[in-house]
């Protein structure tokens, strides 16, 4: 069975493709044969392969370049996903599409559910907002997974910046008061592959249709993570430095980030009866991976 990737360099796209099996097959395609944004490649790759599903993970993740580059932030995170869910209705099968914690405003004192009121305060934020609504509207079909602080041994992401840093300085300085929890791309692939056993094997259950979170279990500050990198960097033998606290107000970015990013991952454990592993193995998974 095929199942039909958009995005094929970004972190989970590479991560789905590293677990393909002969039965389940994860064709992951990029521009420039797969444009999201454009139907005609889109139905081209649907009729090339013939898919069971399709998983949406393109999308453009510039979070500061966005506030200065909209119309692309929205092209691919609104007009692609609505391109890609149209298209997966036509075919009769399902998408799943992933989601950020940039929905959310960020100052919940607490977890939030998928419940919660949206209030994005970011360009990046409001075009993924307005992608989940566009696959909502275009697929009854859908699956909507909203997951955070993505790292893997793929792209750009903060672990290897950090191993980056620690490798031709002592210090580091790293924001202590904005929560989440780092999740492994990785575990992302496989918490799909769970999510598509049960949308393949029940395709009229409407239990499976929706909003859910999807992060690592755990939650820490982005300092916590860079302490945690460099401590098992370090055991390995490998860079490491000390991390200076600091506040956001003394790391201006153009993009504004949820203070608080702590997501509620209550529901895909009931639904689908899976949760992903704690943000510390997490992070040794990817360190090991990194080695
Ligand atoms: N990176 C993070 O920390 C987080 C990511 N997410 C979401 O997770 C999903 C996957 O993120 P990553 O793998 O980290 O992203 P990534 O930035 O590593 O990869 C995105 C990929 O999409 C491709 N792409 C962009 N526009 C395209 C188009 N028009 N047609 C085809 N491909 C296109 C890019 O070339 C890139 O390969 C995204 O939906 C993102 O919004 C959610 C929360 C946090």
């Amino acid at each position: 069975m095929k199942i039909l990737v958009a995005g094929r360099s970004g972190q989970v796209a590479q991560s789905l493709a590293a677990i393909s099996t002969p039965d389940r097959q994860f064709v992951t395609l990029g521009r420039p044969e797969l444009d999201i944004c454009d139907p005609a490649s889109v139905e081209a790759a649907i009729r090339a392969h013939q898919p069971a599903a399709l998983i949406n993970a393109a999308a453009y993740t510039a979070v500061d370049k966005a506030e200065s580059e909209p119309e692309a932030a929205f092209a691919a995170n609104e007009t692609g996903p609505r391109v890609l869910a149209t298209a997966a209705h036509q075919a009769g099968f399902p998408i799943l599409h992933i989601s950020t914690d940039y929905v959310f405003a960020g100052d919940k004192d607490g977890f939030y559910t998928e419940d919660d009121p949206v209030d994005p305060q970011s360009v990046y934020g409001r075009s993924k907002l307005a992608g989940e609504r566009a696959v909502a509207e275009a697929n009854p079909n859908h699956v909507i997974l909203r997951t955070a602080w993505v790292f893997s041994p793929y792209g750009n992401n903060f672990v290897k910046t950090m191993l980056r840093l620690a490798a031709d300085r002592d210090t580091v300085r790293v924001v202590s008061d904005q929560w989440g929890s780092p999740t492994y791309a990785p575990d992302i692939a496989e918490g799909l592959s769970r999510v598509l056993d049960k949308a393949l094997a029940s395709p009229t259950n409407p239990s499976w249709r929706g909003i859910f979170h999807m992060t690592s279990q755990g939650t820490c500050t982005w300092a916590d993570f860079a302490e945690e990198i460099f401590r098992q960097s370090a055991e390995r033998g490998g860079p490491s430095a000390k991390v200076e606290r600091i506040t956001t107000a003394g790391y201006p970015t153009p993009a504004k980030r949820p203070a608080n990013s702590r997501l509620a991952n209550g529901k895909v454990e009931a639904v689908f009866g899976f949760g992903l592993p704690a943000w510390r193995d997490a992070a040794s998974a990817g360190i090991q991976a990194l080695a």
